[in-house]
């Protein structure tokens, strides 16, 4: 196990700056979640980690260490990519045995490794196989399997699952988090899946063209988004979003609709724009809710344990999720609600407004 810190870490690949002046410290045993948009820098941030790039700036310590400077090989650190890249001429038990042996590792700890690590990922009757006769799962449970026997301080996981079929990641992911409790090492882990990140993660960092847009616990990003766009990347289907303005004692929303507040969100005076936001599944299908909205549905989608009611508000688009089966016809009138507890604002730039 080991703490690793990043400290102003730049990147430029040409002229473009892929990561900037970025810090972040991790502690030993965590599991970090990086996720962000295809481009923001994941995978750059995860080779520099694992030394297969070198930054232009910055320093990177694991635990007192600094090892911005030291070769890939000589790190204690293991890296799971999303390809698997095992040998295919070799068995289960040589893919595994492979790393171990170019260290000169003795024979006996070696055969102690492979049938620690074995049972761990349950690959005990598929040590003598080839690669091509093993499942995408399987497969992938080497891959992670070759980490483990080599007792990394640090593991790092470049999109792991995601050439696995759903019911295989839903397991697979079951697995990693197993694993986690049993090996307690630091794990750097790179997703798309908004699941894989909020249910894996000890702390998920948000990354948008290579700086940290927020960094927490998956339901401190959830439930108090630091800017309008962490709030609009976790969550499924998106947070709605309305432009606002503070008027006396309430919102005016885009086309003067108006809802009474009980409390001002700090800072705000009469006039001042923001945005408010709330998502989908806190609007309810009712009128319980401290507010109400009238609107009109325009198409409901049926998801068996839940519905999608997408409705307008005057000329916004709003999405309603609840986990009933509802049906209402198109251009229907209806009234829903929320609760003021459920809604978050943002400044004009985007920036969260304590309530
Ligand atoms: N070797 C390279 N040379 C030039 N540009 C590169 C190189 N590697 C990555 N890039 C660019 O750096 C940016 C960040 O790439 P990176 O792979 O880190 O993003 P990512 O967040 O992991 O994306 P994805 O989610 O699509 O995998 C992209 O614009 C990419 O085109």
């Amino acid at each position: 196990m080991t703490a690793l810190t990043l400290c102003n870490i730049n990147k430029k690949y040409d002229k473009a700056t892929i990561i900037e002046n970025l810090s972040l410290a991790i502690a030993s045993g965590e599991f970090i979640v990086l996720v962000g948009p295809s481009g923001c820098g994941k995978s750059t941030l995860l080779r520099i980690i694992a030394g297969l790039e070198t930054p232009d700036g910055g320093s990177l310590k694991m635990g007192e260490e600094d090892v911005t400077h030291l070769a890939a090989g000589r790190r204690s650190l293991s890296m799971v990519f999303q390809s698997y890249a095992l040998y295919p001429h070799m068995t289960v038990r040589e893919n595994l045995a492979f790393g171990l042996k170019n260290m000169n590792t003795p024979g006996e700890e070696i055969d102690k490794r492979i049938a620690q690590a074995a049972t761990m990922l349950k690959l005990e009757a598929m040590l003598d196989r080839l690669p091509q006769n093993l499942s995408g799962g399987q497969r992938q449970r080497v891959a992670i399997g070759r980490s483990i026997v080599q007792q990394p301080e640090l593991f790092l996981f470049d999109e792991p699952l995601s050439n696995l079929d759903a019911s295989l990641r839903v397991e697979m992911r079951q697995e990693l988090q197993e694993l986690h409790h049993q090996l307690r090492s630091t794990m750097v882990y790179v997703t798309h899946d908004q699941v894989e990140a909020m249910t894996l993660a000890d702390r998920i960092v948000v990354l948008y063209k290579g700086k940290i847009e927020q960094v927490g616990t998956p339901l401190e990003l959830y439930n108090r988004p630091a800017n309008l766009f962490v709030a609009a990347f976790i969550g499924t289907p998106k947070i709605n979003v309305l432009p606002a303005r503070w008027h006396q004692n309430g919102l005016l929303l885009g086309d003067n609709h108006f809802i009474p507040l009980h409390t001002r969100p700090a800072g705000l005076g009469d006039g001042d724009n923001l945005f408010m936001a709330v998502r989908p599944e806190h609007l309810q299908p009712d009128e319980q809710g401290d507010i109400t909205l009238n609107v009109t549905t325009k198409l409901c989608e049926l998801q068996g344990d839940s519905t999608l009611v997408w409705c307008k508000l005057g000329e916004q688009d709003l999405c309603l999720k609840s986990f009933q089966q509802l049906n209402y016809s198109p251009r229907s009138e209806m009234t829903i609600s929320v609760n003021e507890a459920h809604l978050h604002f943002f400044d004009g730039l985007g920036k969260r407004i304590p309530a």
